[in-house]
């Protein structure tokens, strides 16, 4: 699903442009769950596309603008989170300021020029019964460099129910996470705001916390 009759007429460049970019991305988005699903050994190498929707996926940009800040350690650029969405593909300047979270500490990702991120979200997280774990990452700002970021969002549409697998699941390897639709799941995010992987942390199973958490 990408809707361009909602982009503006009079920038027809930039329309045409987001029009090649998103179809190349939509093509990129299926390559990568067709290799996720073999990496999670799942039957067929459509699983995991046909588990969000197939055509139906949504692709959504935001850009993100940080402006230079002469103290940067006092602004909050990007708060942390984890997208709650099933795969985010981002692309960025060479202004450095993404930073995920790894084993409790911040790590900076780098600018490679031409190259892209590839973020895994909260719906893979579930999909993957916990394979695949959401990452946590943040936006900081430069002190003298301004910064842009486009990110796209690969999600489901709002009515598909997302879960955990069923060929993932046994009785060594029960279900981690509660299902619910995209839709539930995305207005809680947007009711609580950006909170780390608090989120993912909710749609965990009551009874799976204990050695989960
Ligand atoms: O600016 C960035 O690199 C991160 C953007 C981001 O995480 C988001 O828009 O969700
Ligand atoms: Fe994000």
């Amino acid at each position: 699903m990408r809707d361009m009759s909602k982009w503006p007429i009079q920038l027809s460049d930039f329309t045409e442009s987001m029009d090649e970019y998103s179809r190349e991305l939509s093509k990129l988005f299926e390559l990568l769950m067709e290799v996720l699903s073999r990496d999670l050994d799942l039957e067929s190498e459509n699983s995991l596309n046909e588990s969000v929707g197939g055509e139906r996926k949504g692709l959504h940009i935001r850009i993100n603008y940080y402006p230079p800040c002469p103290q940067p350690d006092l602004v909050v650029g990007l708060a942390p989170h984890s997208d709650p969405n099933v795969l985010t593909i981002l692309l960025h300047d060479q202004t450095p300021g993404l930073q995920i979270r790894k084993n409790g500490a911040w790590i900076d990702v780098q600018c490679v020029p031409g190259a892209l991120v590839v973020n895994i979200a909260d719906q893979m997280e579930i999909l993957s019964n916990g394979k695949f774990k959401s990452i946590e990452h943040r936006g900081v700002v430069h002190k003298d460099r301004s910064r842009m970021s486009w990110a796209v969002f690969c999600s489901p549409p709002r009515d598909v129910l997302v879960s955990p697998k069923r060929e993932l699941i046994d009785e060594q390897h029960p279900p981690l996470y509660q299902g619910a639709s995209y839709g539930e799941y995305l207005t809680k995010f947007f009711k609580k705001g950006l909170e780390g992987k608090g989120h993912i942390h909710d749609a965990k199973q009551q009874d799976s916390l204990v050695s989960n958490s």
